[in-house]
C-alpha cells in the first residue's frame, strides 16, 4: 500500500497533520494521517464508512486526543489553541445534534449568540436560500432541514475555514445545487474548505484536491487531474487458447485479471503493449478496451490495495 503526497501545494497551510494517530484498538481509529490543505483551496477527504474521516475532522476540532502525532490549523495547535480555531472555523459535524423543544431559529440565534452575533440578515439570507423555514420546532424538521441548520451555523460568521463532514447528507439534489455554490462563494471569499464525503461525484465537482482514506490511512493524496491521469484502461478480450490469470498478472500494468473459459477481462494502467504480446501469443481474436471513469479508477485502487502483490 503506497501514501503519496505530490503536488503539495505551495502556500502556506492552513490545516497540517503530521503523524496524526487515534488508535481505538482492533485495527480501527486513523493512523499517521499526513494531510496538508493550503490556503484557499478545496479539500475533499474521501473514503467508504468507517474509514477514518470523522475522526480525523474530530482530531482537528479537538472533539477528541491523538495517541500520537500533531496537527495544526492556521499554524495554531488544535489543542492548545482551540478556543482560538474555534471561533475561526465554521464546522457541520457528521452526527446531527439535538435540540428539544426550540425553533430551527432559536438553535441558530443562540449559536450565533455564543459567537459573539452575527450578522442577522445573513442568517436569514442563508436560511432562505437553502429553504429553511426558521420558525420551525426543530426537532419536527426532517433530516435533511436538520442538516441546513448545520450549515447555517457553519457559514453564519463567514469563517475562513469550513471544516463540513458530510455536509450534502440527506439533502436533496436542488439544496446540493445551492450548497455548492455557497462553497464557492466561500472560497471565492478568500475561504478554505476541508469536506468529506464517500460520494465521489460531488468532491469531483467542488474539490480542486482529495485525500483517499481507507482502513484509517490516507493511501493517496492528489489533485483529480492527478489522479485522472492515472489512465487505467478495462480491456476485454476474447481467446482461442486458455490463458493463465496469475501468469497475467505479472504483466507490467496489469490489474485484476480473471480469465472465464476464451474471455478475458483486466485492468491495464500505462502502456497496453506487454499485455498485448501475451494475447496475441493466446490468438486474440476480439478485443475491447476503454479508459475507466474516476469512479472506477478508485474502485480499482481500493481492490488493488487489498489484494497481495504477486509472488507473496
Ligand atoms: N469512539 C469510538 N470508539 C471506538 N471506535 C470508534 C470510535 N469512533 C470511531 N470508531 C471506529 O473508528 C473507525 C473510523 O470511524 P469514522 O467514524 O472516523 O469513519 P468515517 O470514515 O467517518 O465513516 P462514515 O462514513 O461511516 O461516517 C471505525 O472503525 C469506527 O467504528
Amino acid at each position: 500500500m503506497t501514501s503519496t503526497t505530490e503536488a503539495r501545494p505551495a502556500a502556506a497551510p492552513v490545516v497540517a497533520c503530521s503523524g496524526l494517530t487515534k488508535d481505538f484498538g482492533s485495527g480501527r481509529g486513523v493512523f499517521d494521517v499526513e494531510l496538508v490543505v493550503a490556503r484557499g483551496e478545496t479539500f475533499g477527504f474521501i473514503g467508504p464508512n468507517g474509514a477514518g474521516k470523522t475522526t480525523t475532522i474530530r482530531l482537528l476540532m479537538d472533539f477528541t486526543r491523538p495517541d500520537r502525532g500533531h496537527a495544526t490549523i492556521f499554524g495554531l495547535d488544535t489543542h492548545a489553541d482551540s478556543a482560538e480555531i474555534k471561533r475561526r472555523v465554521g464546522y457541520l459535524p457528521g452526527e446531527l445534534v439535538q435540540w428539544p423543544r426550540v425553533t430551527a431559529g432559536y438553535v441558530i440565534g443562540l449559536l450565533a449568540g455564543l459567537r459573539g452575533g452575527v450578522d442577522e440578515g445573513y442568517i436569514h439570507a442563508l436560511a432562505e436560500r437553502l429553504r429553511l423555514d426558521l420558525g420551525r420546532r426543530y426537532e419536527d424538521l426532517s433530516h435533511g432541514n436538520k442538516q441546513k441548520v448545520g450549515l447555517i451555523q457553519a457559514f453564519m460568521h463567514r469563517p475562513e475555514l469550513l471544516i463540513l463532514d458530510e455536509p450534502t447528507l440527506g439533502l436533496d439534489p436542488l439544496i446540493q445545487r445551492v450548497f455548492h455554490e455557497m462553497l464557492h462563494e466561500a472560497v471565492a471569499g478568500g475561504a478554505t474548505v476541508l469536506l468529506s464525503s464517500h460520494v465521489l461525484s460531488e468532491v469531483e465537482s467542488v474539490c480542486d484536491r482529495i485525500g483517499l482514506i481507507r482502513d484509517g490511512r490516507v493511501w493517496k493524496v492528489g489533485s483529480l487531474n492527478e489522479l485522472r491521469a492515472k489512465r487505467i484502461h478495462r480491456v476485454e478480450a476474447i481467446v482461442t487458447e486458455p490463458l493463465d490469470a496469475m501468469r497475467l498478472r505479472e504483466i507490467p500494468g496489469v490489474g485484476d485479471p480473471r480469465c472465464d473459459g476464451r474471455l478475458l477481462t483486466c485492468s491495464v494502467q500505462g502502456s497496453i503493449g506487454p499485455l498485448l504480446q501475451a494475447l496475441s501469443a493466446a490468438g486474440v481474436v476480439e478485443l475491447d478496451s476503454r479508459e475507466l471513469s474516476l469512479e472506477e479508477v478508485f474502485l480499482h485502487e481500493y481492490e488493488t490495495a487489498a489484494q497481495p502483490a504477486p509472488g507473496h
